[in-house]
């Protein structure tokens, strides 16, 4: 479903992304483990078209979005709940989701939507930036989900989040992908959140993937490791 090949991405002289490549299957979560300032947020920003690419190739669906303009994007299935969520706060938690369905026309937000994130159900008149981070963080995903991607990129969706959320988001992700056709990648830092959501780790290390295992497979040592400082 996607396909990343030979990504480069430079910001001015200096080269940030040198050649990811990695795919990942409808249905397949995966997860880009690595310490701040690897490269997670930068391979993220240029998949969604944020950030020009140097060279490569990103395919969604056998379709090569990689020269796309942003907003093209997520009509062609990629959505993204960027580092530090983003959601609107002067807008109701119903009102940040329907951003999400710009091209629906009766902008109705799907009941599966409030069955994931019932507390977005309860709290959907509130201003979005009266909710807590966890919340906020629900909310940015569900505004992502009812653009019905094929691909649902995370950069570091634990990121200030206390336990019982991050518990909470990772049953969410797995119950999105058994019911969607659907492929999840999530940037992350916290080794415990990665293992319950995905199929397979990679680790980025100085805009390079330098590790790969799945999840039955993994050496919790090794990836701890390339985690600490
Ligand atoms: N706007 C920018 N201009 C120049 N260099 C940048 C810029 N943004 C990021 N970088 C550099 O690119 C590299 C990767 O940064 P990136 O933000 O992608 O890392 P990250 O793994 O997402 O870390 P974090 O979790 O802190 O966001 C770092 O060396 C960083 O200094």
């Amino acid at each position: 479903m996607l396909d990343v090949k030979d990504l480069v991405v430079a910001y001015g002289q200096s080269q940030a992304l040198h050649g990811i490549s990695f795919s990942a299957a409808t249905k397949e979560t995966v997860a880009i483990m690595g310490r701040n300032g690897m490269g997670k947020t930068t391979l993220f920003k240029s998949l969604m078209g944020v950030l020009p690419i140097k060279s490569g190739e990103v395919r969604v669906a056998g379709q090569d979005i990689s020269r796309s303009e942003s907003y093209k994007r997520v009509a062609q299935g990629i959505a993204y709940v960027p580092q530090g969520r983003m959601i609107f706060p002067t807008l109701t938690v119903e009102e940040n989701i329907q951003t999400g369905l710009e091209n629906s026309v009766t902008r109705r937000i799907p009941e599966e939507i409030y069955a994931l994130f019932p507390v977005l159900w309860e709290m959907r008149s509130r201003k979005g930036g009266n909710l807590s981070g966890g919340q906020q963080q629900q909310l940015a995903i569900a505004r992502a989900l009812v653009t019905n991607p094929k691909v649902l990129l995370l950069d570091e969706p634990t990121e200030g989040i206390q336990p019982s959320i991050i518990k909470d988001i990772a049953k969410a992700l797995n119950e999105i992908r058994k019911l969607r056709d659907i492929t999840i990648v999530v940037s992350e830092q916290v080794l415990s959140f990665a293992m319950d959501v995905a199929d397979r780790l990679f680790v980025i290390e100085g805009g390079r993937l330098v590790h790969e295992t799945a999840r039955a497979d993994t050496d919790v040592a090794r990836i701890k490791s390339y985690l600490s400082v």
